[in-house]
């Protein structure tokens, strides 16, 4: 039998690779850039040398600094050009493996936090889009943690589940492919008039009101409650409840062994979980969520395989589990060491030039390939298949759990409603269960930083196991992105907060990393967790050349000197590599631009302040938890957003030192061309006259805000004044000490 199936395998195979065109180039052009930038530092130590005044001396070193930050992060991206790898899966050859039925069950964890910022209504799209799954919906288990602790969400599931009875079936018998309701009922698939569709729809548009009527009002009314269980379930919601202090929920609102759906198929489990949450224990955000969701999980259902996901991330194509089998049951290959299959962050309703760059392609598509051919992928939160025990300790070094029920091997064999397996759910879920054990330094999701995803993953891979990164065409997975500016950027903010934690921490990947998993992985996952440094370059090329030009002080080697060659080549290298990753990723020229544009405005605001609340955090200060990005859209930004306008209109912090740069460089370039036609000297001033019309032209929408714009996204006032004001000190200092020598 064995010898049969593995022959066939090997006519026929789960999945093949194949390394991308351009390696061998891209490896060739490691080692040229490498020898231009050791020419550019063997110039700078020069022109230090030869420095005679302190500013001469200043200026100098302040570029120095920043190319060494900028050549270190550029070592880190060549571990993504060193190896990439496209995979790809045949389902069809499955059958040849395992048989329907015998597919291994899966637990799908849904993690919300807040129903005002997460509407309720999208969560519960996301849980009905894996609920009908193409897998026997009898193995299916889904876990949806609220650590919102809110009513609301629960209601909203209580009306998924009975909802649930009737969608599963209806995309069943019709073969939907769009899974989940909101996606299908927009898409055209569903303008087809049939009687089956518009009873479909009407239910799902009553289910939707009802949820968004109770969301409004922030309380159910009696006339929505149907039945004594849920009445029940709702008066643990007491006086003293609040969503940080509160017991633990656990609402099994579907149970697959005793509920069918309206053609009498079994439905898959649907249980709900708000974790205890009390004010002297830590919360642990996403990371503590996840793991209560595994031990629950695994009183339960001990599925084999975890799904991971986020509740703004609905799944886009019903077949993602069966793609992530054809690695998880690969016969041929010893898949011991194989903990994870991550699939991409795609996301719906990116307007047509991705403004705020929040496609995040090198993030989510060009890097994880690079990882691929490596030891693997980092994980990235959502979309991503565990095997169950690659969470519980190293490939040759199983971890034993608290108690036994805990162990990955261990079979559950009673009703998931029963009262022994109810018990032991709510001890698992409580804040004490966590003292003194391995959960979040050994076990499960890593605690200790606000990017828990990109640390465990990382851990994971020290640890030994590997990952596959798995990007099908049609994206597995839809998410939202943030759609206003200040979001967006509070979102990344919140990363390098977290990036800072690990870089700082004793498990930085340029030591831990390289030590664990060698130079290439460890600098791949430098990469990540250094990107605040670029704040450093950044803020500095933004500012001094500006000032040195208004002052008419030269900073770069004249176009006639070879260095001044040196320098081209290094920058239109580094980014017309960039480009070209980014083209045969699939992207658009404009596209490109946008990112490169928002790499310079994360650099001196997200990047910048993320590390300062990092510094803050660390030194008692203050604290910084998970601000959760809203998903909650206003009618008139997301029209300003599909217009492709930024939107500005906050007075947010973050958006001073890039409207004061933004101020700086337009002065500089208009002074600096203004010289060139009355003393017709460009060649001194040439390099930083580029420069300066290169921000200036990528500024080009913060100016529109401060002058052009009459709509509410134009720029706050305080914002205009704030960074004026600083400019002017900047040149105030600059002209004292730049004027009074000459470099
Ligand atoms: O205390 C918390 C905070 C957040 N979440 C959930 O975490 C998910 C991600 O939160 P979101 O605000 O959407 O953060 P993003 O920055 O969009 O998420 C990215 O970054 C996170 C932190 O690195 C990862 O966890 C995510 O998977 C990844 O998509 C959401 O489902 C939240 O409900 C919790 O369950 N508990
Ligand atoms: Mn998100």
């Amino acid at each position: 039998m064995k010898t049969s199936r593995e022959s066939k395998n090997t006519i026929s195979p789960l999945h093949t690779y194949q390394p991308l065109p351009l390696t061998t180039l891209n490896r060739a052009f490691a080692v040229v850039y490498t020898c231009a930038t050791l020419a550019l530092f063997y110039h700078h130590i020069l022109t230090l040398i030869y420095s005679t005044t302190l500013l001469s001396i200043f200026l100098h070193l302040s570029l120095l600094v920043s190319d060494a930050i900028l050549t270190f992060m550029w070592a880190t991206t060549q571990a993504f050009r060193m190896r990439p790898i496209k995979r790809k899966e045949y389902i069809e050859n499955l059958p040849s493996i395992v048989d329907y039925k015998d597919y291994p069950s899966l637990d799908v964890f849904i993690c919300t936090a807040d129903p005002y910022k997460e509407p309720p209504i999208n969560v519960i799209n996301t849980a009905l889009s894996v609920m009908a799954y193409d897998y026997p919906s009898d193995k299916v288990s889904v876990y949806v943690s609220d650590d919102g602790g809110s009513m609301l969400t629960l209601f909203a599931f209580m009306e998924a589940a009975k909802f649930a009875t009737h969608w599963l079936p209806f995309c069943r018998a019709n073969n939907i492919v769009d899974r989940c309701p909101s996606a299908y009922f927009q898409s055209t698939h569903a303008h087809i008039r049939s009687y089956k569709t518009e009873e479909i729809k009407m239910m799902y548009e009553s289910m939707k009101m009802k949820v968004e009527s109770v969301v409004d009002r922030g309380s159910i009314e009696d006339e929505f409650i149907t039945g004594e269980k849920d009445s029940e379930a709702f008066k643990k919601w007491t006086t003293e409840f609040t969503r940080n202090d509160h017991p633990t929920i656990i609402q099994v609102l579907l149970e697959s062994a005793k509920v069918k759906d309206i053609t009498g198929h079994r439905m898959p489990n649907l249980v709900y979980i708000s974790r205890e949450k009390n004010k002297t224990s830590p919360h642990r955000f996403k990371a503590g969520a996840l793991n209560v969701l595994l031990r629950v999980s695994a009183t339960m259902t001990n599925a084999p395989i975890v799904l991971t996901q986020d509740c703004d991330m609905y799944s886009n194509d019903p077949q993602t589990p069966l793609r992530a089998l054809c690695y998880i049951l690969d016969p041929t290959k010893a898949s011991s060491d194989l903990a994870y299959i991550q699939f991409p962050q795609r996301f719906h309703g990116i307007n047509k030039n991705d403004i705020y760059a929040s496609e995040l392609k090198r993030v989510f598509q060009i890097n994880p390939r690079g990882m691929d051919g490596l030891a693997g992928p980092n994980y990235v939160g959502s979309g991503c298949f565990f095997l169950r025990r690659a969470l519980f300790g190293g490939p040759l070094s199983a971890l034993s759990p608290e108690i036994p029920e805990l162990n990955p091997n261990h079979v559950v064999d009673r009703s998931i409603q029963s009262e022994a397996v109810m018990a032991l759910a709510h001890n698992v879920a409580s804040c004490k269960f966590e003292d003194q054990t391995n959960w979040g330094s050994k076990t499960g999701f890593r605690y200790g930083t606000l990017v828990e995803d990109y640390f465990s993953g990382y851990r994971l891979l020290c640890e030994g196991w590997k990952s596959v990164f798995c990007d099908p065409d049609r994206p597995a997975f839809l998410g939202d992105v943030p759609i206003t500016l200040n979001d967006s950027l509070s979102q990344n903010r919140r990363w390098c907060v977290g990036f800072s934690e690990v870089t700082f921490s004793k498990y930085c990947p340029i030591t831990f990393g390289v030590r664990s998993m060698g130079l290439f992985m460890g600098l791949a996952f430098a990469h990540l967790s250094f990107w605040p440094i670029y704040s450093v370059p950044i803020i500095i090329y933004g500012i001094l050349p500006p000032l040195a030009l208004i002052n008419g002080v030269s900073m770069f080697p004249k176009v006639s000197s070879p260095w001044f060659y040196v320098h081209m080549f290094l920058f239109l290298g580094a980014y017309g590599q960039d480009f070209l990753d980014y083209i045969i990723g699939g992207g658009t020229f404009r596209q490109w631009y946008s990112d490169q544009r928002m790499w310079m405005i994360r650099s001196v605001s997200c990047y910048l302040f993320g590390f300062i609340d990092y510094v803050l955090k660390s030194l008692g200060i203050s604290a910084i938890g998970f601000n959760v990005t809203s998903k909650v859209v206003d009618d008139e930004e997301s029209k300003r957003y599909e217009q492709g306008l930024f939107e500005f209109g906050v007075a947010s912090p973050l958006f001073v030192p890039i409207t004061t740069i933004a101020l700086i460089n337009l002065v500089a370039f208009i002074v600096g061309l203004s010289e060139i036609f009355t003393y017709g000297n460009w060649e001194n001033v040439f390099v930083q006259l580029i420069m300066s019309g290169f921000v200036a032209v990528n500024c080009w929408p913060i100016y529109e805000a401060i002058i052009l714009r009459v709509d509410r996204g134009r720029m706050h006032k305080m914002v205009i004044f704030q960074s004026i004001f600083l400019a002017m000190a900047m040149y105030s200092v600059a002209l004292f000490t730049l004027k009074s020598q000459k470099v």
